[in-house]
């Protein structure tokens, strides 16, 4: 019996997913899975039993990553799972700006005066007025699960798009629309385009990325979106260029102190996943990752450990070992178990930057004693013997 947290709501068509074998706790410090959203967890402490994370999501910014690693705590996004439902926010973004249709809605809202509504419309309605997507250029920061659906679909609306990625994947680069123009440097979407959305993981090098700095070499009048976190954007600057109206609309999906109420600000609370779907397959992705790896070990979409697959347990026993990538745990491992008299049935091994992972499946018992050998060897991060 596995016991699991959430420490946000999860979607139950995920939840459903985990079986008699699963019980849910509201101790975290029982529990061998959380799944989370976005609740932040730089500060929680962890118990020993706790085997994995999976953030029902993209952004693990959240999740102190290395700590879980070092304590052999593997952590698991969902990558892609709510791709779309971003994508369509953006693309409302992108026609929130482009016309000041807020503003028309709210005048009709607080309408209050007595006459024909219907007549004093058509006299009012140019205040709203606005321009069209079709024909502009949109500048893409970031070709990933997120970026190519954005990049693909604003073509569709007739835009000329720019996009922009030194890392991206093969995939990616495989589903980008051929039409996208591919810019070599990031400086030269700035300057290029009407639109720029950012799509890129809040890390070191690309939290503050859009700062005066990148602003100065913008169109004026340039819309600038932030789906993706707040760090990415100087919030400071960006507040000056919308008030000296350098950059026109500046659409966000992350409130902050300082851009809350600054006018031609669009400031969505955090709702670019938060649709049923997204929600239902971020929720089955995570608890299917869960499963997998609690029940076989195998791991799929982590963040701080490789990913490795065994396949699916069979009757024997499996050892999995979390450890640091150094010279000589493979042999330290096989001669613990040579000692044990141990037939070695399957056995991997994979390695991501510091971290390491090892799955053997054995002929004969696990013994308790074993386990600790293999526990005490140095660089080793924390044994699991499947039964
Ligand atoms: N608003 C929301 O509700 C919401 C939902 C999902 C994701 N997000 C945010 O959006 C981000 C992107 O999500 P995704 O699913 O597309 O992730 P992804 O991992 O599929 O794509 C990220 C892309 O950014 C690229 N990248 C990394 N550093 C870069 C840099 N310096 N310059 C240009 N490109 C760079 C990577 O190569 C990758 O292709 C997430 O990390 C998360 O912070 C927000
Ligand atoms: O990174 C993500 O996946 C998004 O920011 C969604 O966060 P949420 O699951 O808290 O809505």
């Amino acid at each position: 019996m596995y016991k699991y947290h959430c420490l946000n709501p999860i979607s139950e068509v995920g939840l459903a997913q985990l079986d008699e074998n699963y019980v849910v706790t509201g101790n975290a410090d029982e529990a061998d899975a959380i799944l989370v959203r976005s609740a932040k967890m730089h500060d929680m402490e962890f118990s020993r039993n706790l085997k994995a994370i999976a953030r029902a999501g993209a952004g693990v910014n959240n999740i102190p990553l290395e700590r879980c690693a070092d304590e052999g705590i593997v952590v698991f996004n969902t990558p892609g799972a709510n791709a779309n439902g971003v994508k369509e926010l953006v693309i409302a973004g992108m026609l929130l700006a482009a016309r000041d249709i807020i503003g028309g809605i709210n005048w009709v809202q607080e309408y209050e005066e007595d006459g024909d509504i219907a007549k004093i419309t058509e006299k009012k309605k140019k205040a709203f007025a606005g321009t069209e997507l079709q024909g502009k250029k949109l500048g893409v920061i970031g070709l990933g699960a997120i970026g190519v659906r954005v990049a693909n679909v604003a073509v569709h609306l007739g835009m000329d798009v720019y996009g922009y990625d030194p890392y991206v994947s093969v995939d990616a680069a495989w589903n980008l629309s051929r039409s996208i123009h591919h810019a070599k440097t990031v400086d030269e979407l700035y300057k290029e385009c009407d639109y720029i959305t950012i799509h890129v993981p809040a890390l070191d090098d690309t939290k503050g990325m859009i700062d005066k700095n990148a602003i100065s070499l913008m169109k004026d009048g340039v819309v600038i979106l932030n789906l993706a976190r707040d760090v990415l954007v100087n919030q400071e600057d960006i507040v000056d260029a919308l008030v000296s109206g350098k950059v026109r609309s500046y659409v966000t999906d992350f409130p902050t102190k300082e851009i809350v109420g600054v006018k031609n600000a669009i400031v969505i609370p955090h709702l670019g996943a938060s649709t049923e779907e997204s929600e239902d397959n971020c929720a089955k992705m995570a608890a299917a990752e869960l499963r997998d790896f609690l029940e076989n070990g195998n791991i799929t979409h982590s963040v701080n450990y490789p990913d490795c697959n065994m396949g699916v347990k069979g009757d024997g026993e499996r050892i999995t070992i979390l450890h640091k990538n150094i010279p000589n745990m493979l042999g330290q491992f096989t001669t613990l178990l040579a000692g044990e008299n141990m037939n070695i049935a399957l056995m991997t091994n994979k390695s991501k930057k510091e971290y390491a992972y090892t799955m053997i499946d054995v002929d004969s018992e696990v013994s308790a004693d074993l386990e600790e050998q293999l526990t005490s060897v140095d660089g080793v991060l924390k044994v699991r013997v499947i039964r």
